[in-house]
């Protein structure tokens, strides 16, 4: 495939395009202060495609010209160390090193999108709730899928999220991350202990929404909490 081929990839006037929706939603995510010192952001898998922002560089400030694009699926035993793309920036860039995590998401969920956050509400209730997950019944969970992608949760539900400890290297949470959502498939995200959260959805929109309505849960959870106040009742 020759550059301009591949560039094509990203080159789009259509703002829907995830190459020019994913800079605008990281801006979007680093005024909430989910994605500050660069880490954090969001992939968006559109059939076959998969979109990936860079490693560790600002991303409020990442155009369209940085994302990466790879196949989905990996037609590598190893996708995770032996990735293969189908364009790659001019830049002298590194794929996200969430890229492993959002695989997950696909492959375990068949996600359209997902989202990792080092929000302090997610991180707050990583240390607050000191067992394997965080819980909340009696709130606004309506907006969060069952396991991501079914059905909307109801207020009478119990919303459980699953936390994983933390890593020096966000790679390393690959694993314990699959093993949470084998373990907790009405799970729609998985939290990682004082570091923050991946959501997924069916799309970026599904994704997005219930990010925001987690970040609300967490940080009403944790007011709660603070105030001694149970998080879930009996029905
Ligand atoms: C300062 S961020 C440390 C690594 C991390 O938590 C992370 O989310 C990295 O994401 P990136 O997309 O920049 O590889
Ligand atoms: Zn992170």
């Amino acid at each position: 495939m020759s550059s301009d081929e591949a560039d094509a990839f990203v080159t789009s006037t259509d703002p829907l395009h995830p190459a020019n929706l994913i800079p605008e939603l990281c801006g979007g995510f680093y005024r909430l202060g989910w994605v500050t010192g660069t880490g954090g952001g969001i992939c968006i898998r559109v059939g076959d495609k998969v979109y990936i922002a860079p490693s560790g560089v600002q991303k409020e400030r990442i155009e369209p010209s940085h994302i990466f694009v790879l196949p989905y699926p990996q037609s590598t035993s190893s996708p995770h160390t032996d990735r293969i793309f189908l364009r790659r920036p001019k830049l002298n860039l590194k794929e996200s090193a969430c890229t492993p995590l959002f695989w997950n998401a696909f492959d375990k969920r068949n996600a359209g999108s997902c989202i990792h956050t080092h929000s302090q509400n997610a991180v707050m209730a990583t240390l607050l709730w000191e067992g394997d997950f965080f819980e909340i019944s009696h709130q606004m969970i309506k907006g969060v899928r069952i396991g991501g992608n079914g059905p909307p949760m109801s207020y009478l539900d119990t919303l459980r999220v699953p936390i994983i400890p933390n890593t020096p290297f966000e790679e390393d949470l690959t694993e314990s991350m699959a093993a949470a959502m084998d373990k907790y498939p009405e799970a729609a995200a998985v939290l990682v202990r004082r570091h923050g959260i991946y959501v997924w959805g069916d799309d970026w929109q599904k994704a997005k929404t219930q990010t925001e309505c987690l970040d609300y849960l967490f940080e009403i959870g944790v007011k709660m909490k603070l105030a001694g106040i149970p998080t879930v009742l009996n029905n």
